[in-house]
């Protein structure tokens, strides 16, 4: 099964196009798990436990497991959130030259899917777009406020870069596993790169913590058969603090939820 139809079959089963970002920044984590063996797989446990019927996917930033005690942690959340029937995308927004790339694209030995970067061109992602079972989802327009730095540059007659990115990327979908990365912090990019490829699933991260347009991002993140995601991560897991905080995680990861599905058909 691919990727997407997995995504598509657990965003009907929870009815919830939100992901929820797994990024256990260890100085945010409550007091009371500092003593755990693994601090942030004690912390997500209790995070996936709080959040898993809201969550149409998981996606944990490697930025936040790159150490050994880390890669421990990250194992043991995706293997709990694949035992609650929720897939894991993992944020790695990897590429490099070709031998090189095959090698990080081992990282979907471990997870669903993965977020890639376009900027050493297509064969830095062939060894992650070979993998037909695996959502494989390219930066086109970030979130970030530097996201326009390079992004929206006009490139050759009367293109933006990020154009260019999205209109490749659906030349590249022979296999029908790549997805879009858009931010909701930018809804006219949005807006513009659903036009251009109407077929293709985004990840629209930047609502939340970020501050992003939530009623563009379903309106434009979802393909016509809804499919598509649109994550928070601070904004649900560190919704709360102290020995409480997975209560106020669920209520936070409803309440996007709800909210989110004002705007789906
Ligand atoms: O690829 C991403 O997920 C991503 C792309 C982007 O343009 N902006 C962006 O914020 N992200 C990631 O999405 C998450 C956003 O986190 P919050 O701002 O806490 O919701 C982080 O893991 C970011 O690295």
């Amino acid at each position: 099964m691919s990727f997407f139809d997995t995504l598509a079959a657990r965003i009907d089963s929870a009815d919830s196009v939100v992901s929820v970002g797994l990024d256990p920044d260890p100085a945010k984590l409550p007091d009371h798990l500092a003593d755990h063996d693994l601090p942030r797989w004690a912390f997500n446990r209790r995070i996936i436990d709080a959040t898993h019927e809201h969550a149409a996917c998981y996606k944990p930033n490697v930025a936040f497991y790159e150490d050994s005690d880390g890669w421990r942690a990250l194992r043991e959340t995706v293997a709990y959130a694949h035992g609650k029937d929720v897939p894991v995308l993992l944020d790695a927004k990897r590429a490099d030259i070709g031998n090189t790339a095959r090698q990080y694209a081992n990282l979907l030995d471990h997870a669903d899917a993965i977020t890639v970067n376009p900027y050493l061109g297509r064969d830095s992602l062939e060894p992650f777009l070979a993998r037909e079972d695996k959502g494989i989802i390219v930066l086109c327009r970030t979130s970030n406020p530097g996201g326009k730095d390079f992004q929206n540059l006009t490139v050759g007659n009367d293109k933006k870069l990020y154009e260019y990115v999205a209109q490749r990327c659906s030349e590249w979908n022979e296999r029908g596993n790549v997805g879009l990365v858009v931010g909701a912090t930018a809804p006219e990019e949005l807006e513009r790169v659903r036009e251009l490829v109407p077929d293709l699933p985004f990840l629209v991260p930047g609502v939340g913590a970020q501050g992003g347009d939530a009623e563009a991002a379903v309106e434009y993140g979802l393909n016509a058969d809804g499919v598509g995601l649109v994550n928070s991560s601070r904004g649900i897991i560190f919704a709360g603090e102290g020995e409480n905080f997975e209560a106020a995680a669920r209520q936070s990861a409803r309440r996007l939820k709800d909210r989110l599905n004002r705007y789906r058909d």
